[in-house]
């Protein structure tokens, strides 16, 4: 029998990205929160996404660096990567990570309940045996790696398994096509893996800017990943000599110490007992919610991965639930999450950037009213590298109207990851090209060519 204490305002299912933030900010506003979690706090982002992601895309980076130290006259740098202390430096950075998360949400004055949430009634979840109600919940359970129904599908490993390698593979298969696949496929080449990055069409991240797509095919070209397109797999064998991985058209990838599964995340329902909070769920899977992140129960909520959500990233599922949360507690009637010209940074090698509109979508929209403006250079980090060394960055503005408003920037090169932010703020507050001609630029740096572009 639940008592006083088992009584919430709100009690968000998952202590990840969304869970915990939206929890915080209610409880900031006086609301009486707790947070449900049933593997480690922080979720997918902190555990086995972004964060131990980041570690080994800057252990990735550091090794490039290191490539061209001859090129500004050092010697002696001839580095050999131990692939288990990376590694434990990195779970250990995680594990205080955990903590710093578990001690955020008590200071906080939030009630973290460790186990599996399964609603037994619209307001009512049980965890562990026992029960909790509360006046209204979010669900932010988040995804789960997806991988392909085909004979051997559940060999090899997925994102989930690549965080748990005890050893750098040889040589791996990358299947994929999205920014799990080429950031995966982008670490390991670079720590010194033979690398094949499998796609089933012409070439992996069609969803981004053509320009962008071009610059990355044509960097992978000359550096490596190599990318083996036009490949559909149906089936992956274990054998002695390593697994083979066979495509539809009888070619086959064989010899690979290990197949990364990058083909897709599903969203994360199962035993939530949906179906007792009288939660519908889309096709997909996903929980389909309004402007104001409400399921077709008024009092329940979702957002971040479990959602149709267009944008499955960290930063997407805070800004919902912080926005919800100050809506529903913090008295901002008109506070919610637009979902557009939200930027994102692929963590390739170079880094990609992007927000706004891709050119194909800006002209499917605004037809001959769109100018397009883009550069093409070597960045000064190769400027001493030899010519087969070096590294082009491109850059792309989309306008729109007599005025030239930018409704995207696409970014591929050195520093994209860093340079986006402050652009995005501008494109945000309806920067015309003019004022980006306008602000005067910081030299020598790549980010200048963003205010020089003719
Ligand atoms: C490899 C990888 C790299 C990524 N890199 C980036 C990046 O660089 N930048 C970026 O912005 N995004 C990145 N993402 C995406 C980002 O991690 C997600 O968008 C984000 O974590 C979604 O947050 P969420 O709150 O929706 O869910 P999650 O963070 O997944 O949290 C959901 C939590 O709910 C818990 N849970 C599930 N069901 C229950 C239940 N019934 N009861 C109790 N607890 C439950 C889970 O254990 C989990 O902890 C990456 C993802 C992956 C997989
Ligand atoms: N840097 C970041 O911000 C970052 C990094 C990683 C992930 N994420 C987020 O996580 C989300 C999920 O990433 P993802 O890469 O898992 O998914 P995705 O949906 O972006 O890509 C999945 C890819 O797998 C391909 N695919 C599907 N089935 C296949 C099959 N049977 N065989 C071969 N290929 C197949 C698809 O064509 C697609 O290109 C992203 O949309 C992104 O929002 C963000």
């Amino acid at each position: 029998m639940s008592g006083e204490q088992n009584q919430y305002d709100l009690i968000c299912i998952g202590g990840g990205s969304g869970g915990i933030a939206t929890a915080r900010r209610a409880a900031a506003h006086g609301a009486r929160c707790a947070v449900v979690e049933s593997a480690r706090l922080g979720g997918t982002c902190v555990n086995v996404g972004c964060v131990p992601k980041k570690v080994m895309w800057q252990a990735a980076h550091a090794a490039e660096v290191m490539e061209r130290a001859g090129d500004y006259g050092f010697s002696g740098v001839s580095p050999r990567l131990d692939w288990s202390a990376l590694v434990a430096a990195r779970d250990a950075y995680i594990e205080r990570l955990n903590g710093i998360y578990d001690r955020n949400l008590g200071n906080s004055g939030v009630d973290t309940i460790r186990g599996h949430a399964r609603f037994v009634d619209p307001h009512t979840v049980e965890v562990n045996g026992e029960r909790y109600r509360a006046e209204r919940f979010v669900i932010a359970t988040g995804g789960v790696p997806g991988r392909p129904g085909i004979p051997g599908g559940d060999l090899g490993i997925d994102s989930d398994g690549f965080f748990e390698m005890a050893d750098r593979p040889e040589k791996v298969a990358v299947v994929g096509a999205g920014y799990i696949a080429v950031e995966l496929a982008g670490v390991l080449h670079q720590l010194g893996s033979d690398v094949q990055l499998v796609v089933r069409r012409e070439r992996p991240l069609r969803d981004f800017d053509e320009a962008i797509q071009n610059a990355y095919v044509d960097a992978i070209g000359q550096h490596g990943p190599t990318l083996v397109n036009h490949f559909t797999p149906v089936g992956l064998e274990a054998a002695w000599g390593g697994y083979a991985l066979h495509a539809e058209d009888g070619r086959s990838l064989e010899g690979l110490d290990q197949v990364i599964w990058a083909v897709g995340r599903l969203p994360n329902t199962d035993g939530l007992g949906l179906e007792a909070a009288g939660v519908r769920l889309s096709e997909q899977g996903t929980i389909p919610v309004d402007d104001w992140q409400a399921s077709n129960q008024p009092h329940i909520f979702a957002l971040g991965d479990v959602t149709d959500n267009p944008y499955p990233l960290t930063p997407v599922a805070i800004a919902a639930g912080r926005r919800l949360a100050d809506r529903l507690w913090g008295g901002q009637s008109d506070r919610r999450l637009e979902y557009r010209d939200v930027p994102t940074v692929v963590f390739t090698h170079p880094p990609i950037g992007t927000v706004g509109l891709t050119e194909a979508d800006a002209r499917a929209r605004y037809g001959d009213a769109v100018r397009v403006y883009q550069t093409g250079f070597v960045p000064m980090d190769f400027a001493l590298s030899p010519a087969e060394a070096k590294q082009r960055s491109t850059m792309k503005l989309v306008c729109v109207g007599e005025e030239e408003r930018v409704v995207g920037i696409h970014l591929f090169g050195v520093g994209s990851d860093e340079m986006l932010q402050g652009f995005a703020v501008a494109l945000r507050m309806g920067a015309t090209k003019q004022d980006l001609d306008d602000t005067v630029a910081i030299h020598p740096t790549s980010a200048e060519e963003l205010v020089t572009m003719t």
